[in-house]
């Protein structure tokens, strides 16, 4: 029997007098991976933000959504019982990691105080802790970047840096939303095999989530697809990408194919 982690059921959200996300349905195994694919303003985001508790003010949670972590109803709960959830147990990663970190603070500072928040570490361990998971995110002289500011960082590194803090409470599941969009294609692909290989090593559970198809079969075993609000197409990423069933899901491949659709089907990496 499979091992469910995260179970979303009926998840609608409005936005006013608009449906922006209509019966989502999904489930995610402990340690499974699942992409999340849709063109802009799909719903993707707000699905993402109903699992973590962080919908945004003007936005509402339909009354029949059933949000289920670990066996735990998560919609139930009121902001302060669903701390110890989000940031901790399901953490989540977004687009534009500069805007996450304090500008005016050391990175290894920031990671460490998180460490010693969530770990209840000393300065002392929480820091070596800090400088580990540097080198754990493949980032080459941690002890270095550990003293860098933010502005001192590139794009992929500030998103390995926010991977590390993301992953320092040791949750089972890590939100992915865009992470790997703003950057150019080789350094996306070297953050998705660095999710890919923390999938593996530490179990962790994954949702990525992107408009590009192309990412999410470089780590994603299954797939829905989202169009206006709905999920349109699922299954298994080699089965919707070698069948596609909806004529979306359809044109979505068909737009990859100048980037060479046989690589996108054998789940290898698009690298142009
Ligand atoms: N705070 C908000 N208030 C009102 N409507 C919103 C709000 N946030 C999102 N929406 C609307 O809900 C719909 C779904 O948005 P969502 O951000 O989930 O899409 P998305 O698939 O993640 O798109 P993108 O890839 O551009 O982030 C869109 O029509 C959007 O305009």
């Amino acid at each position: 029997m499979p091992d469910t982690l995260l179970s979303v059921r009926d998840l609608s959200v409005s936005a006013g007098d608009a449906q922006v996300v209509r019966e989502v349905s999904f489930e995610l195994e402990r340690g499974g991976t699942l992409g999340i694919v849709g063109e802009s303003g799909s719903g993707k985001s707000l699905t993402c933000r109903s699992i973590l508790g962080i919908l945004p003010p003007g936005c509402e949670l339909g009354t029949s959504a059933a949000i289920t972590f670990d066996g735990v109803e998560l919609h139930t709960l009121d902001y302060e019982s669903w701390l110890p959830y989000r940031g901790n147990r399901i953490s989540a990663v977004f687009q534009d990691p500069g805007s996450y970190l304090n500008p005016s603070i050391a990175v290894g500072r920031q990671l460490t105080e998180v460490l010693r928040v969530k770990s209840r570490l000393t300065r002392r361990d929480a820091r070596e802790r800090a400088v580990d998971l540097l080198t754990q995110m493949g980032l080459r002289d941690p002890a270095r970047v550990f003293k860098q500011y933010p502005f001192e960082l590139s794009g992929g590194m500030l998103q390995r840096v926010l991977i590390a803090i993301a992953i320092s409470g040791e949750p089972d599941l890590l939100i992915a939303d865009e992470a790997t969009t703003a950057l150019d294609v080789t350094v996306q692909a070297e953050v998705l095999d660095l999710l890919a290989e923390l999938r593996e090593r530490i179990g962790l559970a994954l949702v990525l989530v992107s408009h590009d198809l192309a990412v999410i079969s470089q780590v994603c075993d299954n797939v829905v697809v989202m169009r206006a609000g709905e999920i349109v197409e699922r299954g298994t990423t080699a089965d919707v990408l070698r069948q596609p069933r909806h004529e979306y899901t359809k044109a979505l491949i068909e737009s990859h194919s100048r980037y060479g659709i046989e690589k996108l089907r054998a789940g290898e990496a698009v690298r142009v």
